[in-house]
């Protein structure tokens, strides 16, 4: 029957052997058009003949729409000697389709192990090649592996035995049945990973009950035959004191003949069909204790795992079972949610990379990191827990790790974007003179690191160790470097103002003081000099305040401010000292002694005036002003001014060079005295020649009788002029030209023009005499002044050298 019943069905290849997949309605043949209500009765063999388990349980599960039912479901096995009516026990308590033996032939139907999905419930029905190695003679391997099979993956453990077999031992795989639990006593032994032990339910129902023998005496009978095999066990020593009643429980149940009473066979069927499908009943078979806690779409897989286990003859472990299970389908869970989170994750990824800030990024993150949760807790929780638990942490910690370069992105995107807006607003801040420099920077700091927690914090995911403190920190200090050169920079735009004020306030009383030579004229500029300079230091000081500037960045500035106010002064003496501007000033003060008198008179030579001694004397006190001027030495040494010499600083680069203070103080060297006193010499020399001209003009005077002289010889020709008609005609119209010129108010300008001609002549005419006269004046002092030179030169040497005497 069983063979005639495999006869063209379905085949799964399955290593050397097939596995099968029955669809009722199609008479063994595969239906691929089948209905839900078809599907739902489908049979799969999950062991076949080969001893393999199949690899279409899964789809099969999901086929009878059982995939989905978590722990919502029970698995029901039958154990029991060939063809004693458990294919047809089975057809008729769960509606499914199991093969039964025809009748015919009576020969062995169900080979393997089968399992159908009952009509109407969760239950996944295992029908069982029956015992007593009927068909593989004394070879009890498949038919013991087959037991511990049904035994280790099944909630309730149908064991099927006609009423005659009660009470026999051999007969009533007793023997069978010892086996199978001493090898499982480990498994049976061992608590699972709740703490509790697995217990399973044993229902024995007894076929054929004829009813001489009441339930009662036969359980009786079975449950003693029951506690005889648990007590003849050889247990291992932890687990000696363990009862039958630790891991079973015994349930019983009798059925008539099916074929003597039908009727009654066929209403105690439906009574038991009860018992598995009515939950309200207190006899109702699908206790909790009972369930392996294997979800359903890890049932196929957890099945192989045993079956595995059982095939290797290894010791059954059902916890290390659980965990291997776990171990898989949580595996394939957190991949699954890992997989759908990686996709949610590549959108942020790019823009990330190119330094942009995503809005919203830590609400992200967070949601894909609890969606990849929530999706792997939902169908991983339902597994062993701790290995469920383990492989969460795993998941949280790929999560993490995949999650934290875009936390560590941001944050450097957040960085860089909070410090350019903090330069912006620093140059904002300083736009105009009103600001507040210490005030901007604060405002610009405050937003600038507020703005980045927010982000950061934004960032930041729950239960994790991420921190933004190091990259805050490299952001203070950068904001402080940022601000540290804008105050720089703001201290030398400070000092370059107050330079340049120095400058301007200095020029005045410098002109002032030097265009007046005297022995305190370095005292007048010294002084003007410090007033200045106090003024500058102050309004430094003022000012740095709001800079917030350390003493030691103030006392460097301030150097600098008076180094850069002294070389403001000597570039202004300098240009005061001049060579031009020097000689004019000797010349002046030459000529007011020599060319005026001591009421500032000027001076007309008269031929008896010592215009020698006058001249000598004058010349030598102007040369005494070329050592006064040739070191800024004051009398009063209280006004010496002194920088150090090392007073450069890096707030400007030419203040960089080494200032050489004492050299600075030195106006004219030796030799340039010389030179000056020299060319001064030269123009001195001319006022000379022209002092002795002056003489010689006034000298060459016209004596008044003269006039006289010429009135009288004259005479003649003006009377001509006036009694000549022709002459006299003249006169008068230049008489009426005269009249016109001065009736049109011509006078001025031809009076202006007449001058002008009149000085053109005159100084034609002066150029001429002079260069009659000054030929021979000129000669003499050439030859004569190299001895007068020298001892003069002399005089100025020596007192610049009592100038440059140090202070
Ligand atoms: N006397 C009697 N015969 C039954 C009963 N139930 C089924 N049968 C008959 O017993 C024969 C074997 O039935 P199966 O249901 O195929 O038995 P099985 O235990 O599944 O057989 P294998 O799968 O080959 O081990 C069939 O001819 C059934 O009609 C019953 O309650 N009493």
């Amino acid at each position: 029957m069983a063979a005639a019943a495999l006869n063209g069905l379905p085949e799964t290849k399955y290593g050397s052997s097939t596995t099968h997949v029955i669809s009722p309605t199609t008479n063994g043949r595969p239906n691929g058009n089948a209905t839900t209500t078809e599907a739902n009765s489908e049979r799969v063999q999950i062991i076949n003949d080969e001893k393999q388990f199949t690899t279409e349980l899964t789809p099969q599960i999901q086929r009878w729409g059982l995939q989905n039912a978590g722990f919502d479901y029970n698995i029901v096995a039958v154990f029991g000697s060939q063809s004693t009516g458990k294919s047809t026990l089975l057809n008729r308590l769960f509606g499914t389709n199991f093969d039964v033996m025809d009748e015919t032939k009576r020969q062995q139907t169900t080979k393997g192990i089968w399992m159908c999905r009952a009509k109407g419930m969760n239950v996944m029905v295992m029908d069982v090649e029956g015992t007593d190695g009927r068909e593989r003679g004394e070879d009890q391997d498949f038919e013991r592996k087959s037991a511990l099979f049904s035994l280790a993956s099944s909630e309730v453990l149908i064991i099927n035995l006609w009423e005659h077999q009660v009470g026999l031992y051999q007969g009533a795989n007793m023997g069978l049945l010892k086996t199978v639990f001493e090898v499982n006593l480990g498994l049976f032994g061992k608590k699972s990973a709740d703490g509790r032990n697995q217990r399973t339910l044993l229902l024995f129902v007894i076929r054929d009950h004829i009813g001489t023998t009441p339930l009662a005496n036969l359980q009786t009978t079975l449950t003693q035959d029951m506690q005889k095999i648990w007590d003849s066990l050889s247990k291992p020593p932890e687990l000696k004191d363990r009862q039958l009643s630790d891991y079973f429980d015994l349930s019983f149940s009798a059925l008539p003949h099916k074929i003597l009473a039908a009727d009654k066979f066929e209403t105690e069927t439906k009574e038991l069909r009860q018992r598995f499908a009515d939950k309200s009943r207190d006899d109702y078979v699908f206790k909790p204790a009972y369930h392996k806690r294997i979800p359903a779409d890890g049932v196929a897989f957890y099945m192989e795992g045993i079956w595995e286990q059982v095939q290797t003859n290894k010791d059954l472990d059902l916890p290390t079972q659980q965990e291997l299970l776990a171990q898989f389908r949580c595996d394939e869970i957190s991949a699954v949610a890992l997989n759908e989170f990686n996709e949610q994750a590549k959108s942020q990824k790019r823009p990330i990379e190119l330094g942009k800030v995503v809005e919203g990024l830590g609400s992200m993150m967070r949601n894909w990191r609890t969606g990849a949760l929530t999706r792997y807790d939902t169908a991983a929780s339902r597994y062993h827990q701790g290995v469920y638990k383990r492989k969460r942490t795993d998941l949280i910690a790929v999560l993490d790790s995949t999650l934290s370069p875009y936390f560590l992105g941001q944050l450097k995107n957040l960085h860089k974007s909070w410090l350019a807006t903090f330069k912006k607003e620093m140059l904002e801040g300083m736009r105009g003179d009103s600001y507040d420099f210490a005030e901007v920077v604060a405002h610009a700091r405050e937003r600038c690191e507020k703005r980045f927690l927010e982000g950061a914090k934004e960032a930041l995911v729950e239960d994790t160790d991420w921190s933004y403190e190091e990259e805050f920190s490299l952001l203070k200090e950068e904001i402080k470097s940022v601000a540290d050169q804008c105050r720089k920079d703001e201290t030398k735009k400070m000092v370059n103002v107050i330079e340049r004020n120095v400058k301007r306030q200095i020029a005045e009383p410098l002109e002032l003081a030097l265009n007046k030579p005297s022995p305190e004229m370095w005292n007048k500029v010294l002084k003007a000099f410090r007033e200045t300079l106090d003024k500058a230091e102050s309004s430094y000081l003022t000012k740095a305040k709001s800079f917030n500037c350390t003493e030691e960045e103030n006392d460097k500035a301030l150097a600098i401010v008076r180094k850069r106010a002294w070389l403001a002064l000597r570039s202004k003496i300098d240009e005061q000292t001049a060579d031009i501007a020097f000689l004019g000033k000797l010349r002046t003060f030459f000529e007011e002694r020599f060319r005026y008198d001591e009421q500032g008179v000027p001076r007309v030579w008269k031929p008896d005036d010592d215009i020698d001694g006058a001249f000598k004397k004058a010349k030598d006190e102007t040369l005494e002003l070329i050592p006064l001027y040739s070191k800024i030495s004051p009398t009063d040494k209280s006004l010496e001014f002194t920088l150090p010499s090392d007073s450069g600083d890096s707030l400007a680069t030419a203040d960089s060079d080494e200032l050489d203070f004492p050299s600075t103080l030195i106006i004219f060297s030796e030799t340039k005295a010389i030179d000056l006193a020299n060319r001064f010499r030269k123009d001195a020399d001319a006022y000379y020649v022209e002092a002795k001209r002056s003489t010689v003009s006034s000298v060459a005077q016209i004596p008044l009788w003269m006039y006289g002289v010429l009135v009288v010889l004259g005479w003649n020709e003006a009377m001509a002029v006036l009694f000549n008609p022709l002459y006299f005609a003249m006169l008068l119209v230049m008489g009426a030209t005269a009249w016109i010129i001065v009736t049109l108010g011509l006078v001025g300008p031809v009076f202006q023009v007449a001058k002008t001609v009149a000085n053109e002549i005159q100084r034609q005419l002066y150029n001429i005499l002079r260069d009659q006269f000054s030929q021979p004046a000129l000669a003499e002092p050439v030859r004569t002044r190299p001895l007068r030179d020298t001892q003069e030169n002399d005089h100025i040497k020596e007192e610049m050298r009592i100038k440059r005497e140090p202070f």
